[in-house]
């Protein structure tokens, strides 16, 4: 059975050395929670302003690779009955959550539902883990994984089913204006492209500056729409970790590697990571969109005077393995791929 840290960690007095992480990824200088990432709504993209919208946004994506949107349309009553979803999952007996506790899913966009813990697996280490268990499984159109998941909460498979269509309507407006402010073809988004949830538990921990809820990556995929309430999360901009600070009913977005390879490097993927605290468990909920699975850069921003800077690839098959071997090296996934100059 896997080792789910939400199962034990309440009992706890003192961090045990299975998950005490070596010095030099310790997060031990004090990070500010900033507000100068971001916030861009939604709304105003629906009128006169909405160039203004498209281009605060590229350049959200080109300085941080993150930025917070409010007014994006996700009902906040699903929200909350998410949250409390996926708080109700996690605290379920661990017999319970045991039937989805399996080795840590691979990342691609099909998969069953799985629940594992810490994640060493996703790094380059296995000699130390991160405080945190995650639920992942997709949610693609077909509907036809959705008998994977978990049926406790018994409203899981409804609330989920209904948030996932939401989120996946809220991803489409976002790249369709990512694509907008590149230039690209119209439609270059419009396809059918692979949305899973990755749901992250982080209980709270007796001594946050010896663990790290997940190590610092950058993500694998498109783009990445987090629900959060309770801090934690921080980004690396120009050398130095900043936190996140959670707005109400706002989601969180990223852009992943892929877009950096499509953009011809125009967008960022930017490091982050997640602290724990003493005093709250942090759920966050993961919304991953994933590329289709051939990825380069768009042929719209490539010519004689802008030559690609990588080569295209497979995601599933060429990208996904480097990733997963070399997670904790930012952005050692696209190295195979680059072009020099
Ligand atoms: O918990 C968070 O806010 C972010 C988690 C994350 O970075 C990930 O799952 O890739
Ligand atoms: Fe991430």
């Amino acid at each position: 059975m896997a080792d789910l840290i939400s199962s034990w960690s309440n009992k706890l007095e003192a961090v045990p050395p299975s998950h005490c992480i070596p010095l030099h990824e310790r997060a031990v200088d004090p990070v500010p929670i900033v507000k100068d990432i971001p916030v861009i709504d939604l709304e105003k993209a629906k009128g006169e302003e909405r160039l203004v919208v498209v281009q605060q946004l590229l350049k959200a994506c080109e300085e941080y690779g993150f930025f917070q949107v409010i007014n994006h349309g996700v009902r906040e009553d699903l929200m909350e009955e998410a949250m409390e979803v996926y708080k109700e999952f996690f605290s379920l007996p661990v017999e319970e959550k045991a039937h989805y506790a399996k080795e840590a899913a691979n990342n691609t966009a099909r998969g069953a539902a799985t629940l594992y813990s810490s994640s060493a697996k996703h790094y380059d280490s296995e000699e130390h883990r991160y405080w945190r268990d995650v639920l992942e499984h997709s949610c693609n159109l077909d509907g036809q994984d959705k008998i994977t998941w978990p049926d406790n909460p018994p409203r899981y498979r409804e609330v989920i089913g209904s948030y996932s269509d939401e989120v996946r309507k809220l991803s489409k407006v976002i790249l369709g204006l990512v694509s907008e402010g590149l230039g690209l073809e119209a439609g270059y988004f419009d396809k059918e492209l692979g949305q899973r949830m990755l749901v992250n538990h982080y209980p709270a921990c007796p001594n946050p500056s010896l663990t790290l809820g997940v190590g610092g990556h950058c993500d694998p995929n498109l783009i990445t729409i987090i629900q959060q309430e309770v801090y934690g999360l921080q980004i690396l901009k120009d050398d130095k970790w900043i936190g996140v600070e959670p707005i109400p009913r706002a989601f969180v977005v990223n852009s992943g590697l892929p877009l950096t390879v499509i953009s011809n490097g125009k967008l960022a993927s930017v490091a982050h990571r997640v602290v724990t605290n003493t005093t709250q468990s942090r759920t966050s909920i993961g919304t991953f969109i994933c590329p289709e699975d051939v990825v380069e850069p768009a042929k719209s921003l490539v010519g004689p005077n802008n030559p690609p800077l990588f080569k295209s690839f497979k995601w599933g098959a060429e990208f996904m393995p480097h990733y997963l071997s070399k997670k904790s090296v930012y952005h050692a996934a696209l190295e195979p791929f680059k072009i020099d100059a």
